[in-house]
């Protein structure tokens, strides 16, 4: 018997298998899983009988507590995670145990060093100046329509290839040229998401014989493998043609190659997960919170407030000249980070997480975990329910964020887990909370961006929360001399 009506059928032999397939021609597949949670007080337990494959879908903070952190060990990714995500080799997303660890361990020392950071500051506010901020102002002169979710996307696969390879590839630039490996990415990530419901036996038999939705993936993983080659054989080459400058180049590529771990496999795969971290995610948050933007004007104006007295320090001359900002001038702006957290609530780039049980285990909300159980923890659903987050969960009001003595307020991350929790909690949010906050700044400072009405914006169905149909707006400049008055 349902408990909620919205749950998929269960059919006997079947289970919720063809339920859940039916269910994919949804517009949106994460707001359906959201009111099934908010109906089965935040849990669902299903099974597609056939393969005899259990499976439970939660967004319960005391479940996410206890599966990512107390008994994080017990809930390993799992192998069918990492034969789902094949394309992502052994990397770090794909490991588990300690394979994981020493990834982990070498990522992290290498992401916290105050050299990287700085690096990461000086390329986010280099891209935005001399990438960004033309593009728009030649789009705004234009009077052109422009896709801000293509342009957020080609923006931060250029950022974080420069953090990864030392190389800008120069996605975004005036005529928006082609990006092959940008396209294969995508038809990876909505591929995926087909292989968490198809049985595996038929989605690997589909992929060998590259028929139906495996036929993309098949020629994506060749579009992949032929830019991570290039991009590596290039980075090996400059490094050998400066060889005195090898320990000086910030990138991370050339730190691994440093540190001896120079196996091509080990390479690639580093360099595809970091590609997928950095660009799908931050690209994803930054149109999802422009498109916020555009419905709260109360909430723009507040953030230029919060900017003017930075802006008002920067001598801005001319008509046309835009102001930049630094990731350390920002670092007070309160209402700003809260404003991206409420963002990130409603909106988290990776809306759901994969885990597997490894032995059998009770959870908080009572629910029994058999060994090999999958579990889908909903991060998109749990920014959304009112057990939560309260009756106004629906809202975007960052002001949620900010206590009473005006810093921000402290939410655990169990809660909010937009970039995940425990043990595996993402290693580029400082890096991610750097690059969102300069292009934020710089685009609100230089110009107004109205979203183009008649344009319906939702998100894709995929493993990352893209836009279907991208965000159509318009740019209008803003005269910057007259604003600081
Ligand atoms: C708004 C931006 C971002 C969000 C929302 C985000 C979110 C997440 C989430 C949810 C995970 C866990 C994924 C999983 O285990 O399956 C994760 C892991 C990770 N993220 Fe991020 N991320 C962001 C930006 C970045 C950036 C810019 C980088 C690096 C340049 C990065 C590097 C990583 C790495 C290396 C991991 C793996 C950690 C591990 O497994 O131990 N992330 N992130």
């Amino acid at each position: 018997k349902k408990t909620c009506k919205e749950e998929p059928t269960e059919w006997p032999l079947v289970g919720h298998l063809f339920g859940m397939i039916a269910d994919l021609r949804r517009p949106n597949y994460h707001d359906w899983a959201t009111v099934i949670l908010a109906g089965t007080r935040h849990n669902f337990a299903g099974h597609t009988g056939l393969a005899g494959v259990r499976f439970f879908v939660t967004c319960d903070p005391s479940n996410v507590r206890h599966i990512f952190t107390s008994s994080f060990l017990n809930y390993p990714k799992g192998e069918e995670f990492a034969e789902i995500f094949d394309v992502l080799g052994h990397g770090i997303f794909n490991a588990d145990g300690e394979s994981w660890q020493r990834q982990r361990a070498k990522s992290q020392l290498l992401m916290a060093a105050p050299r990287f950071r700085s690096f990461s500051a000086r390329c986010s506010r280099d891209k935005v100046e001399k990438s960004l901020l033309p593009f728009l102002a030649h789009a705004a002169d234009a009077g052109a329509r422009c896709d801000l979710h293509d342009v957020f996307l080609r923006l931060t696969f250029d950022m974080t290839c420069k953090l990864v390879f030392g190389v800008d590839p120069s996605c975004l630039q005036i005529g928006l040229p082609d990006v092959p490996f940008a396209r294969a990415m995508d038809n990876v990530l909505e591929t995926v998401i087909l292989r968490h419901i198809i049985p595996p036996a038929c989605w690997r038999l589909m992929y060998r014989y590259e028929v139906g939705p495996e036929k993309k993936m098949a020629v994506a993983r060749r579009t992949i493998d032929r830019f991570a080659v290039d991009m590596i054989a290039k980075r090996r080459s400059d490094l050998n043609l400066h060889v005195d400058d090898i320990r000086e180049s910030p990138d991370m590529l050339s730190s691994f190659i440093c540190d001896g771990d120079a196996s091509y496999e080990f390479l690639r795969d580093t360099a595809v997960n970091l590609l997928l971290a950095g660009r799908d995610t931050t690209g994803t948050a930054l149109s999802w919170f422009f498109y916020l933007l555009c419905k709260h004007a109360r909430v723009e104006l507040r953030i230029r407030d919060e900017l003017a007295p930075i802006a008002a320090t920067k001598m801005v001359a001319a008509a046309n000249d835009m102001a930049v900002f630094n990731v350390t001038e920002l670092s007070n702006m309160v209402y700003l980070h809260a404003a991206l957290c409420e963002c990130l609530r409603l909106y988290p780039p990776v809306p759901f997480q994969h885990k597997v049980a490894a032995h059998s285990d009770v959870l908080p909300s009572g629910h029994q975990m058999k060994t090999g159980d999958k579990i889908l923890v909903y991060s998109y659903s749990m920014g959304r329910m009112d057990g939560v987050w309260g009756k106004d969960c629906m809202e975007f009001r960052p002001e949620r964020w900010i206590a009473d003595d005006g810093k921000l307020r402290y939410e655990p991350s169990y809660k909010f887990i937009a970039f995940n929790t425990g043990p595996r909690t993402c290693l580029g949010k400082e890096v991610a909370f750097t690059q969102m906050k300069v292009v934020v700044a710089a685009m609100l400072w230089n110009f107004t961006v109205e979203a183009v009405p008649e344009h319906v914006v939702e998100p894709k169905l995929s493993i990352i929360l893209h836009m279907k149909n991208g965000f159509a707006v318009t740019m209008k400049r803003r005269n910057v001399t007259d604003v600081q008055g």
